[in-house]
């Protein structure tokens, strides 16, 4: 049972993220009482997605230090500010970086999941009611990052960026659903609407791929052409649905585009009907827009790039029918999908628990960080004190 301190500030440990490209510090931290519309949830378990190390890099344009990284996470209602109505202490509950207020101009067009109610303070790092953290150390303000910050035992979030889930779901799994698993299974059934009979590439078969890879599975692909640099990652591809898998390295300097037109020539005309980069590599994402099939291929970018960083191709390319288009968190309505993935999960729908490969304490959050660029590592769960 989590311990209801409601109104008073709590002293717990966190990773704190002092500068870019420096280790995380484990340190004690004071946790303000949730403000209107906030949440404080007590952090179960937290995996670490590539985004947060792209942060940490300081090639996020919006990366603010100090912070306190971490948005793939479960964990457990500690107290709730005033006026909040949809969670209460002791729901389980997923911490969404991509919020859903159902009311804005974009939750109500329908046409993307990019609610706009609160982006612009979890861009910068603080909550929305006064435009002020709610995390300190020693009386120095630390900031909230993508509105959620898990690596602490306690954080606040806003209301509107709380998923509520089934509370039989074990926590160390569902917090996956939080990132990278929802956003591979989303690009292919929300974004791309990928049907019965396709044929697909997946770049970069680490969590983000391999979930593009189990949607393809679940949407019927026929054929799904896996591409990574790594030889060691093909077995596994397989395992998940891959029907061939290609690495680069392989063709020497010819384009890997053209190796995928080629393998799926049927009548003169090669390409597959859908890409997915997972990356954050500007050059495979013209790959990617490239290896798609002429008059209707679509290539899906989900990978994150860096400050500065521009993808091109020849305008012939979606001249002739290529479409390029972006993916975020999947295209799911956090607040509405994330309890359903939830429970798809549970019923065996979906892979989940096949991704932890790692699990740490918070303490070893910076082996954390080694182990996720480490062979074959997928997600590590840190779980908490
Ligand atoms: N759009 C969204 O909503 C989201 C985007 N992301 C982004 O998605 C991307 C993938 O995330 P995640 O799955 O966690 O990352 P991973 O690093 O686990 O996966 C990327 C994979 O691509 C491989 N790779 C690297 N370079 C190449 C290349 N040139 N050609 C083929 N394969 C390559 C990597 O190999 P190796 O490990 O050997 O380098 C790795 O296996 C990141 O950019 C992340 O920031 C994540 C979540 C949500
Ligand atoms: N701050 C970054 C934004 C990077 C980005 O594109 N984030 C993804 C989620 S990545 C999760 O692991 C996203 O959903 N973006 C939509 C959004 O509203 O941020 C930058 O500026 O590069
Ligand atoms: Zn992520
Ligand atoms: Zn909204």
């Amino acid at each position: 049972m989590v311990q209801d301190r409601t109104g008073k500030p709590i002293e717990c440990k966190a990773a704190v993220a002092w500068e870019a490209n420096k280790p995380l510090e484990v340190c004690k931290v004071t946790v303000d009482p949730p403000g209107p519309g906030e949440v404080r949830v007590k952090i179960e378990a937290t995996a670490l997605c590539h985004t947060d190390k792209y942060t940490l890099s300081g090639e996020d344009p919006e990366g603010k230090f100090p912070c306190i990284l971490g948005h793939e996470a479960a964990g457990i209602v500690e107290s709730v500010g005033e006026g909040v109505k949809s969670v209460a202490p002791g729901d389980h509950v997923v911490p969404c970086y991509q919020a859903f207020c159902g009311e804005c101009r974009m939750c109500t067009s329908k046409k993307t999941n990019l609610c706009s109610k609160i982006r612009k303070y979890t861009g910068s790092g603080v909550m929305a009611s006064d435009e002020k953290s709610r995390f300190s150390c020693n009386g120095k303000t630390i900031w909230h990052f993508m509105g959620t910050s898990t690596f602490s035992e306690y954080t606040v979030v806003h209301e509107v960026s709380v998923a509520k889930i089934d509370k039989s779901a074990p926590l160390d799994k569902a917090c996956l659903l939080g990132c990278g698993v929802s956003t591979g299974l989303g690009a292919v059934l929300n974004t791309a609407k990928c049907e019965e009979g396709c044929t697909a590439a997946v770049f970069g078969l680490g969590t983000v791929g391999l979930a593009c890879v189990d949607g393809l599975r679940l949407a019927g692909a026929k054929r799904i052409i896996g591409v990574d640099l790594d030889n060691n990652k093909f077995e596994r591809a397989k395992d998940w649905g891959c029907t061939d898998t290609i690495n680069p390295k392989d063709f020497g300097d010819r384009p890997i585009q053209e190796v995928i037109v080629e393998m799926t020539n049927e009548d003169g005309v090669g390409g597959v009907d859908y890409s997915f980069e997972c990356i954050g590599n500007v050059g495979v994402m013209r790959s990617a827009l490239e290896c798609c099939h002429k008059g209707w291929g679509e290539c899906v970018v989900l990978g994150v790039a860096g400050s500065g960083q521009e993808i091109s191709t020849r305008p012939f390319q979606l001249v002739t029918g290529r479409v390029w288009r972006g993916s975020a968190f999947g295209g799911y309505r956090s607040r509405i999908d994330v309890p359903k993935l939830v429970e798809r999960y549970m019923n065996k729908e979906i892979r989940v628990d096949e991704y932890v490969t790692d699990v740490m304490g918070l303490d070893d959050i910076n082996k954390a960080f080694k182990a996720m660029t480490d062979g074959l590592c997928l997600r590590c769960v840190v779980l908490m004190p």
